[in-house]
């Protein structure tokens, strides 16, 4: 790795611990002493699928190289998915050639955070996904769909659960094979995140919608078992709940995944997942970036130990 800034190089060894104790899925022994019992909530998935954002979204606001540098310095192994976020066409060739296997194209139900985030309103965003989309179809590369400012934005405050369904269903209509609903800035709270899915669920069916939960206001745990209750198993998530947007100041990261796990162990659903390796991963990054861990879970070990 030559050259790369050790910030990169941190988040290559990094990407190293999520593939092999996260993404690969090691068997879950004795994750939590708690009673296991899920039989107190209706609607719960057996399976959670976790989609674990931490190398992008949880180190998005740091000082780093361009993705290409990051996606050349990375050990591949067979069966594991290397996504990137691809705004426009330009973005989407860079990945490829970079290696990316799975792409995502990020839009959002708020004009303004559209603006600000991708320099475009949200009708010419959907036109450059389309593109973008249809050229990962063609090369066999599976496209995934972000709808920020799902449960409010940053500049507008609240966004109507009708908004959130267009961008989504048209996002759905052009091949993202998964919705990821985003509460960019951590603002909702079970009652409206209900109503959201209760509106996009009528155009989209829930095994084909994740929710992308940020922390800022403590509700996102909350948010995430509402979604599972009205059928959704899958839940983006970042080690250490490090993270944030650019373009959301303020905005706390992403759900902590070793919360998120504890939550689910805990209520017996699978993910295959081992708690204890992702708080190593959560150990080693918060100390790569300086950072102390967004988890609770993580900080209630450290005061134990
Ligand atoms: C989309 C752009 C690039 C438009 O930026 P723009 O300035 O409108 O682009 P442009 O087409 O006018 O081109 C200007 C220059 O940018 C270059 N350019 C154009 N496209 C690319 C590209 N893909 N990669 C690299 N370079 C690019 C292009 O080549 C040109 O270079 P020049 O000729 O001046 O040297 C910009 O606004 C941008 O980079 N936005 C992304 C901001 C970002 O990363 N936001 C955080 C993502 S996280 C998120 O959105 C939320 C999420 C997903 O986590 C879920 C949630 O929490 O809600």
């Amino acid at each position: 790795m030559g050259n790369v800034p050790s910030a990169v190089k941190h988040c290559l060894s990094y990407q190293q611990l999520l593939r092999e104790h996260l993404w690969i899925g090691d068997s879950v022994a004795g994750a939590l002493d708690s009673a296991q019992d899920s039989s107190q909530f209706s609607g719960l998935p057996e399976y959670v699928k976790i989609i674990e954002v931490g190398p992008r979204d949880g180190l998005q606001n740091e000082k780093m190289a361009d993705h290409t540098e990051v996606m050349k310095g990375i050990q591949r192994y067979p069966g594991v998915r290397y996504p990137v976020l691809t705004p426009n066409l330009q973005g989407f060739h860079c990945a490829v050639a970079a290696g990316a296997t799975e792409i995502s194209v990020f839009g959002a139900a708020s004009e303004s955070f559209s603006k600000k985030n991708i320099n475009c309103s949200i009708e010419e965003s959907l036109e450059r996904f389309e593109e973008v989309v249809k050229s990962a179809r063609h090369m066999n590369i599976p496209a995934r769909g972000y709808v920020s400012c799902a449960l409010g934005c940053p500049y507008e405050g609240s966004i109507t659960p009708q908004k959130v369904t267009e961008v989504s269903k048209r996002l759905y209509s052009m091949g993202c094979y998964e919705i990821s609903l985003g509460d960019t800035i951590g603002v909702g709270t079970p009652g409206s995140m209900k109503r959201m899915l209760e509106s996009v669920m009528k155009e989209i069916p829930a095994g084909a919608l994740a929710v992308h939960c940020h922390d800022t206001y403590g509700q996102a745990l909350a948010n995430i078992l509402t979604a599972l209750q009205m059928g959704i198993n899958a839940v983006d998530s970042s080690v250490s709940g490090l993270g944030g947007c650019p373009y959301a100041k303020n905005a706390s990261g992403n759900v902590a995944t070793e919360d998120l796990i504890y939550m689910l162990h805990g209520l017996g659903l699978k993910t295959g997942v081992n708690l204890y390796k992702v708080m190593e991963a959560g150990d080693f990054i918060c100390k790569a970036v300086n950072k102390t861990t967004n988890s609770k879970v993580a900080q209630a070990s450290i005061r134990k130990a």
